[in-house]
């Protein structure tokens, strides 16, 4: 029987394979909740974001054999319904930062949703419980050092994520937002 229940974790175990991610949820999780980190190459199915993630998190589950903490990260365009969504890695991939603001050359609307969903599981046959956060800004011309992804394209009130403090960026990302929740339920089940 699948089951959501599950014990206060003592510490968490982040599956992912990208290093990022990883420092930025290891700088906002500082001091609430222990970090372990293991990097499994999981499949990613296609479906909507949390399908996405609570896929992700079931073979996250059953690959460990324990519970598990994944992510997954989309970046969505208005003028293009939402796309490129949970596909983002792979325009990233082919354009990289420098060349991601000509996918809206032709449009006039440049809004763009940073959306991140965290998936916990207690374990094979737990079923993931999910923690989202989005933030909404603009796709731009690249501004910035480009270490992270297409932080230096995405705009948020004047600034790029590239263009802030890290600090500053948790503060208001989309990853910052999910781990409030996640922050959050930790706290209630005491
Ligand atoms: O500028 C950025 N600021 C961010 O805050 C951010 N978070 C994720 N990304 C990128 O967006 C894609 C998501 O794909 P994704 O969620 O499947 O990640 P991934 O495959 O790299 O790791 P994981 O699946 O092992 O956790 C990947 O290209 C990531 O590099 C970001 N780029
Ligand atoms: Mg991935």
């Amino acid at each position: 029987m699948s089951s959501s229940s599950a014990a206060v974790p003592k510490h968490l175990n982040f599956i992912t394979g990208n290093k990022n991610k990883l420092a930025e949820v290891q700088a906002i999780l500082q001091g609430v909740i222990e970090l372990q980190n293991q990097n499994v190459d999981l499949v990613e199915i296609q479906g909507t974001v949390e399908e996405v993630t609570k896929d992700k998190c079931r073979r996250a589950a059953e690959a460990i054999n324990g519970p598990v903490l994944v992510e997954d990260t989309c970046l969505c365009f208005k003028a293009m319904n939402d796309l490129p969504g949970p596909y983002i890695k792979w325009f990233m991939l082919s354009l990289g930062p420098l060349q991601m603001h000509k996918l809206l050359e032709g449009f006039e609307d440049k809004s763009a949703q940073a959306v991140c969903t965290f998936g916990y599981s207690a374990g094979p046959g737990h079923e993931p419980i999910l923690f989202q956060g989005r933030t909404d800004g603009k796709l731009v011309q690249s501004r910035g050092p480009t270490v992270f992804g297409w932080d230096s394209c995405f705009e948020y009130e004047g600034q790029t994520y590239a263009e802030m403090d890290k600090s500053e960026k948790n503060k208001i990302s989309h990853r910052g937002k999910a781990l409030d929740k996640l922050k959050e339920w930790l706290g209630s089940q005491v």
